[in-house]
């Protein structure tokens, strides 16, 4: 680990109990990760802090968030049963990869902090037996919620607004709640609720007065209304003073812009120099030139070269984007990375290599230029974490450009099949890979379906690692629809719920690559016939990766992940399950390798 994140992580374990044994490391001669300090878990990959579970140790100091939120990567924080004092503070908002905060049974205080409903990972959220007073933040946004236990405190207020059909544990018993119930959706019981003598609803057995339900919701609309009132007067500033932002920029360029046009046409082509030896293609300042022998750069566009005045770059919202040219990437020194059926990729060094971006050249693809800006625009608008956005596009009638930024820690199939340079790539990670892949498609496919928006070329190649080694989905959206054809043979091109369909084939070939560690296509062999029949003569434990089975990994939840696996290639696109089904399902897997994770440690 960092040495600043170590010396908070001491800092941390100095409040909690500041006369330890010394085997416990959490010091400063020693690493957190190499060195395996007590309860503490490590990502392979990073060597950063994932885990620090230090449950019954008789811990009687206080609470320290914010020196433990210093640890970015912290995933999972458990002090279960310890007589910790303190409160949960506002800084528990820099814990941005919190997936799991187990806290209770302790003698913490105060309310819970606003900042809570930006850990938008937030998993399990379990704090009862301690004494928490106030209401609970509008935790409704945070969309993959499965356990939120917080009985046994002070905490008053209406219960949350929170996705009810995603729980899987929910009890606010023993608290000061008020009103009405909500529609729990039948999945948890008056046990849940007990011991908040103001709530009603027919769980409780105690009918909420007539008056309560209007008299509560006019309450509420009184106060949104305002608070709406001041939101929209605020987007409607914002909106006149982008229009003023465009309208001054626009100004300012108009001129130099049309002077650049002629100059262009009057030197003819813009061209690059190739180097045919390590394929990289420079297209410097100098190398426009008029020489007509010299080959064009690979991403410059044939309307420079019929002198049409090309459309220009649509920047979209990424910062990275922030002014962006077209010509600042026609002129920087450009790699080919890969050259594919529909298109070719460019890594692409800009302002002395202190920004890389990919470009994605895509051609032939017969969509007007007016639905690939419409699909380009809501593809922007639907964003995850684990879905590497566009920052930019460039459409015209020959060709489309897509920009990306560089990540430069590889991808999925990199990690399964190449040099790992002696790093493992264990099952917990895997996991983690699949939760998150499968997450993200589901939250992409809920958020495009009506767009009819799929992947469309789902596979490890386009599962890149950010500069945190989270896995991200690139290039979601570019459906070339022969690509389709191209993952499951089977599927009719134009039916969109097809297209859905075949992402989710896609997703269990992913699984079936984490699981074996086999390549999909290797001379002949295809890897969801060969697991199928493995499977079919009862061989099944064949099919795991040896490094897996080396490693120790759980046999179950290996087994388990295989069946999810074999339900997302069903031959009959109809019979496999939805991706949201399939990330709760892969979810509840890896919540599971946690606890024994938890319960190991
Ligand atoms: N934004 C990016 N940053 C870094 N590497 C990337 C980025 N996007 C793609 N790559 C990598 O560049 C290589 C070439 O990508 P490309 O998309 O051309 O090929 P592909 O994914 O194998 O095939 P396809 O054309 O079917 O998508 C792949 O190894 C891919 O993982």
């Amino acid at each position: 680990e960092d040495e600043e994140v170590k010396q908070s992580l001491v800092g941390f374990m100095d409040k909690l109990a500041a006369a330890r044994d010394k085997s416990w490391g959490w010091n400063m001669t020693s690493d957190p990760c190499k060195d395996k300090w007590l309860g503490v878990s490590c990502d392979s990959q990073l060597q950063a802090v994932r885990k620090i579970v230090l449950d019954e140790l008789n811990l009687t100091g206080v609470l320290d968030i914010a020196s433990v939120c210093k640890a970015s990567s912290l995933s999972v924080l458990s002090l279960e049963n310890n007589n910790v004092v303190g409160i949960i503070s506002e800084e528990i908002g820099n814990c941005k990869r919190l997936t799991h905060l187990y806290l209770s049974g302790n003698q913490l205080s105060g309310g819970l902090p606003d900042s809570l409903k930006q850990l938008s990972n937030l998993k399990r959220f379990e704090i009862s037996n301690n004494s928490f007073t106030g209401e609970v933040p509008d935790l409704s946004r945070i969309s993959g919620l499965i356990s939120f236990l917080v009985q046994d405190n002070q905490l008053s207020g209406q219960i949350p607004n929170l996705d009810f059909s995603n729980l899987i544990d929910f009890n606010v018993s023993n608290n000061n709640f008020s009103g009405p119930i909500p529609d729990v959706k039948g999945r948890f019981t008056a046990d849940s609720f007990s011991g908040d003598p103001l709530l009603c609803g027919e769980l409780v057995s105690n009918p909420c007065p007539p008056s309560a339900a209007p008299e509560a919701s006019k309450k509420k609309s009184k106060k949104p209304s305002t608070k709406q009132f001041l939101i929209y007067s605020g987007y409607v500033l914002l909106g006149l003073i982008v229009v003023l932002l465009v309208a001054l920029k626009l100004g300012s360029r108009k001129k130099p812009k049309e002077k650049k046009v002629v100059e262009v046409k009057k030197k003819g082509k813009v061209e690059a120099s190739t180097s045919s030896s390590s394929n990289k293609t420079s297209a410097t300042a100098t190398s426009v030139t008029s020489k007509a022998t010299e080959q064009k750069s690979e991403y410059s566009i044939s309307s420079v070269e019929s002198g049409v005045v090309m459309s220009s770059l649509v920047l979209l919202s990424s910062p990275t984007a922030q002014g962006l040219r077209f010509e600042d990437l026609l002129r920087a020194p450009a790699e080919l990375l890969g050259k594919g059926k529909h298109g070719s990729l460019y890594k692409v060094m800009l302002y002395n290599g202190e920004t890389t971006l990919a470009v994605k050249r895509i051609r032939d693809w017969s969509i007007s230029s007016e639905d690939f800006k419409r699909r380009m625009k809501r593809l922007d608008q639907a964003r995850h974490p684990n879905v590497l956005p566009s920052v930019a596009f460039y459409c015209s009638k020959q060709e489309k450009l897509l920009v990306y930024e560089y990540q430069s820690n590889g991808n999925l199939f990199k990690l399964l099949h190449g040099s790992q340079n002696g790093q493992a790539f264990d099952w917990g990670s895997r996991l983690n890979v699949a939760a998150s892949v499968s997450e993200a498609l589901a939250y992409m496919h809920e958020e495009l379906y009506e767009d009819g928006i799929a992947h469309g070329n789902l596979k490890s190649t386009n599962i890149l690692f950010n500069k945190d080694m989270d896995p991200c989905i690139s290039e979601y959206g570019l459906m070339v629809l022969d690509n389709i054809g191209q993952s499951q043979p089977n599927s009719y091109k134009n039916n969109i719920d097809l297209g859905f369909k075949a992402d989710n084939y896609s997703l269990g070939v992913i699984l079936l690559e984490l699981l074996t560690g086999k390549l999909v296509h290797n001379s002949g062999f295809d890897l969801a016939q060969w697991v199928q029949s493995v499977v079919r003569e009862e061989w099944t434990v064949e099919v795991f990766d040896k490094a897996l089975i080396m490693e120790g990994a759980s046999e179950e939840r290996m087994l388990n992940l295989l069946q999810i696996a074999l339900k997302c290639i069903n031959p009959n696109p109809y019979e496999r399950p939805s991706i949201n089904q399939v990330a709760l399902m892969i979810n509840t897997l890896k919540d599971e390798e946690d606890r024994s994770i938890i319960s190991e440690a």
